[in-house]
């Protein structure tokens, strides 16, 4: 039986290699407010260069929120966002725009036009741009649908045609298109079945590293957070209670961190991860 809480630190997770310098996404004292409703109070978060840094909390606890104003969606009540060294919170839509084409965003849903082919889906954002001949897009989308692992012969199908995890395959591929830095992920492998997430995991675990990006990810499943993440940050009480390594994360003494790591489905996802870091210093 794993001892969770008294872990050592593992290497699986943890990426030496992580250069420490100027944050790629900081957030500082940001405060959301709906009507009379805080969700987010003197929020901090920093987020560093060729990290996974993913953001875990309760129902309604202001993640999805927090995604949407680090992608510039929505404007905090107070506070600041700065991205690459920008403040997108009250940058204007020109100079929004334009940050944008240095990210790249998979969300769970509407990750797909149902109506354009998956190779204009895919084409799509470099469309945009007004300025890449159609060889350079073509070239461009099959060389993403190659790096995904989708086969040329899915290129004219329609989403409708796709299978849960090609279709979260080509919403990744379409998310590379302008080879982004910063790549957004919203509950990756949502709907997903255990074979396929864990494959999916995998292809993140591969572009992450090869295309050295940092990734800010949202999600509630443990193997995929456990698999994936450098760092995790936990919301409750409206700002950001725990941000670390599982390792240290795991062992802070706050309530949902208890009830969300350390409950039976938290101890499963550990033994897992126990296993492979058991498997990976053997070989
Ligand atoms: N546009 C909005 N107007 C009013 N309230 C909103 C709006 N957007 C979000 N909220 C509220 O803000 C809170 C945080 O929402 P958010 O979707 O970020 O939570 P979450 O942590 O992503 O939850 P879940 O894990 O269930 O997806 C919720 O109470 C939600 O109802």
């Amino acid at each position: 039986m794993v001892d969770s809480a008294k872990r050592e630190p593992q290497r699986l997770n943890l990426r030496p290699d992580v250069e420490v310098g100027p944050p790629v996404v900081e957030i500082r004292n940001l405060w959301t407010r709906f009507g009379r409703t805080v969700v987010h109070q003197d929020l901090n978060l920093k987020i560093y260069a060729g990290e996974i840094l993913s953001i875990v909390g309760g129902s309604g606890t202001g993640k999805t929120v927090l995604l949407r104003q680090m992608l510039g969606l929505e404007k905090p009540s107070r506070g600041e966002v700065v991205v690459f060294g920008e403040d997108i919170s009250s940058a204007q839509p020109e100079d929004l725009q334009r940050m944008r084409n240095h990210w790249g965003m998979l969300f769970q849903q509407g990750a797909l036009y149902s109506a354009l082919t998956v190779f204009e889906n895919i084409a799509q954002p470099m469309r945009e741009l007004h300025a890449l001949p159609d060889d350079v897009i073509r070239d461009a989308v099959l060389l993403k649908m190659n790096m995904v692992g989708l086969g040329v012969e899915h290129a004219n199908k329609m989403p409708a045609d796709l299978s849960g995890g090609m279709v979260k395959r080509a919403a990744l591929a379409r998310a590379l298109a302008l080879e982004p830095q910063l790549l957004f992920l919203d509950e990756p492998t949502a709907g997903l079945d255990p074979d396929l997430s864990d494959a999916f995991v995998a292809l993140i675990q591969t572009l992450h590293r090869e295309l050295k990006l940092t990734v800010v990810m949202v999600t509630h499943d443990l193997d995929t957070l456990f698999a994936l993440s450098t760092r995790i940050a936990v919301l409750a009480d409206k700002h950001v209670v725990a941000v670390g390594p599982t390792c240290d994360v795991i062992q802070v003494d706050h309530p949902f961190i208890k009830q969300f790591f350390l409950g039976p489905r938290g101890r499963r996802a550990l033994e897992v991860l126990d296993e492979r870091v058991k498997n990976e210093s053997e070989k």
